[in-house]
């Protein structure tokens, strides 16, 4: 197949989630206020936003567990506001709570959970996914916050979800846990899981969503690839040397040029572009 072809296919795919024109209301408070979304099959798709944003309740909508005022919202072919038994089978979230069956096991938490579902994992072969063999014998209160949450995604996963909800997976973790959290993650979206992830760590944004939405006030103020998000990768770069630092479009002369200058290494050179948290602060704050 061409790739022309390819895309036309792939294009021709259902989204996994799509969404036009949501809103709700608390009172008087817009929590969402027309967000129209895309999510494509298989792809992790990140949305974040600063607290109070409107994230948490454009989620819970798209899980089923929280009604809209209006807009059309299609989640795995059907709508979430008529939640069914097998739709919600074919869905998984994981929580920002850590679950409480804590005087269980790891082994045993999951035994007991992989009996709701008509085609769930195999509990041991989870456990290794996961990355708790060590500790399946363990009760889940003894275990630390990252392991803890590493139960949390193996529940989310135990019924081979096609679509997987991931609320700020890695609040707490330290920096070697979240690295191994994002391989886990990454191995359940290369088996073609479709993951959309809130996230207040815009490196982890950056580390796993093919695409991402920044939610402000309750509409998305941007959308697209993490790597050229509001212009990043054409925004002007900033070359920097011992002795000074300029603003460029064209960084790869002046390099050139500071180089001839030097007569070879240019002391302490450094050529940076706006970070994703540049971009994301701008985004969220524009005055
Ligand atoms: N059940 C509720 N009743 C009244 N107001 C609510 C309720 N849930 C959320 N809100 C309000 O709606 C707005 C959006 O909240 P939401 O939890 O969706 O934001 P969020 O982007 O998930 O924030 P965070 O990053 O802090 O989790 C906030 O102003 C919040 O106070």
């Amino acid at each position: 197949m061409t790739q022309a072809a390819t895309n036309a296919a792939t294009e021709a795919v259902t989204p996994a989630i799509r969404v036009r024109g949501l809103t709700k209301r608390y009172g008087d408070v817009h929590a969402v206020a027309g967000i129209d979304l895309d999510v494509r099959q298989g792809e992790v798709f990140a949305i974040l936003g600063p607290n109070g944003a409107g994230k948490s309740t454009t989620v819970e909508i798209l899980e089923g567990y929280r009604t809209r005022d209006s807009g059309e919202v299609s989640v795995l072919g059907s709508d979430p506001g008529r939640p069914t038994r097998l739709w919600r089978s074919r869905i998984g979230i994981v929580l920002q709570t850590a679950n409480d069956a804590a005087e269980l096991s790891v082994r045993e938490t999951l035994r007991h959970f992989a009996e709701y579902y008509p085609r769930s994992r195999n509990v041991d072969e989870l456990i290794e996914l996961v990355g708790l063999t060590e500790s399946a014998s363990k009760r889940v209160r003894q275990l630390s916050g990252g392991q803890r949450r590493r139960v949390d995604v193996a529940l989310g996963v135990i019924g081979r979800p096609e679509l997987l909800f991931l609320d700020e997976p890695t609040t707490g973790f330290d920096p070697e846990a979240r690295r191994q959290f994002w391989e886990l993650i990454e191995g359940l979206a290369h088996d073609g899981t479709t993951i959309v992830l809130t996230t207040h760590y815009l490196e982890e944004a950056e580390a796993l969503a093919d695409r991402v939405a920044v939610v402000a006030r309750g509409r998305v103020v941007a959308l697209g690839d993490p790597a050229t998000l509001g212009g990043r990768a054409t925004a002007k770069a900033k070359v920097t040397w011992s002795d000074g630092s300029v603003e460029t479009d064209t960084p790869t002369q002046t390099v050139l040029e500071l180089s001839a200058r030097y007569g070879g290494e240019v002391p302490g050179l450094s050529v940076t572009r706006p970070t994703l948290e540049d971009v994301y602060l701008r985004l969220i704050d524009p005055a």
